[in-house]
């Protein structure tokens, strides 16, 4: 059984956090992110000006003057989406591919009778109507606007944040990607940031136990 679950949500809402510990404890469990789609230029050349710059990137500036980085445009989502057909195709090949463990059993098995696991994860996931159709459980965390800047204003991306870019740009593509998501028709679960790691975690770890054994 191939079982795929999305987890969206705002910048800096504890999405990568919740992953890494659901990959832990879920068996042949692969992730794809979101943030590896951004357009980028290619290796090479992201490899030989990171060793002097910020690494090259193909995102358009706004009439606001900053860079989009909050919009589906600024994604390769096509490629986000041949990635994840890859893992639909062939589990246990991209498992190994992309260094997860798959148990001695399982390899010999069929990848039909067994449990494979596909986190999706990413702040655009329910934008893109073409990537919809895959998800088998859809979860969102949501924070409150003092909280995301206050996160947001200690994270390290690649290319960092010029000063001003949350109120002028990713605040209000949140707000409007969460508003044109509300109408997607994904049954989505939201999930409440604020609460602690561990409480978000035991949440979603029982709901997605739950939902498996009465797959099985
Ligand atoms: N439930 C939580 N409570 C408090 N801080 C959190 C929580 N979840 C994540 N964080 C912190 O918020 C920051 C962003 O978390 P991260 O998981 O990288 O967010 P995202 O992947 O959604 O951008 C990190 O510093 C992380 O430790
Ligand atoms: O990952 C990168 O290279 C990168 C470069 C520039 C900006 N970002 C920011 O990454 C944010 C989405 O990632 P996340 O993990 O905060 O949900 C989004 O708000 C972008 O503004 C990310």
């Amino acid at each position: 059984m191939k079982y795929i679950i999305g987890i969206g949500g705002v910048t800096n809402g504890g999405k990568t956090t919740l992953t890494n510990r659901l990959i832990k404890a879920l068996p042949n469990c692969c992730v794809v992110h979101q943030d590896d789609f951004f357009k980028m230029m290619g290796f090479a050349a992201v490899f030989y000006w990171s060793l002097l710059f910020q690494p090259p990137d193909q995102i358009a500036v706004g009439a606001d003057g900053f860079k989009q980085w909050d919009v589906i445009t600024a994604l390769d989502m096509e490629a986000m989406v041949n990635t994840i057909k890859g893992w639909i195709e062939n589990p246990i090949k991209f498992a190994r591919s992309h260094g997860i463990q798959v148990t001695p059993s399982i390899e010999m098995d069929d990848a039909e009778s067994q449990v494979h696991i596909l986190i999706v994860e990413g702040f655009l996931l329910y934008n893109y109507k073409p990537m919809l159709e895959f998800f088998d459980k859809s979860y969102y965390i949501a924070i409150p606007y003092e909280e995301c800047k206050r996160r947001r204003s200690t994270r390290q991306y690649t290319v960092p944040d010029p000063p001003g870019l949350f109120d002028a740009h990713v605040w209000p593509m949140y707000l409007r990607h969460r508003d044109a998501m509300e109408n997607c028709g994904l049954q989505i679960e939201y999930l409440n940031g604020l609460k602690t790691k561990d409480e978000i975690y035991n949440q979603v770890h029982e709901d997605i136990n739950n939902t498996l054994l009465n797959r099985l």
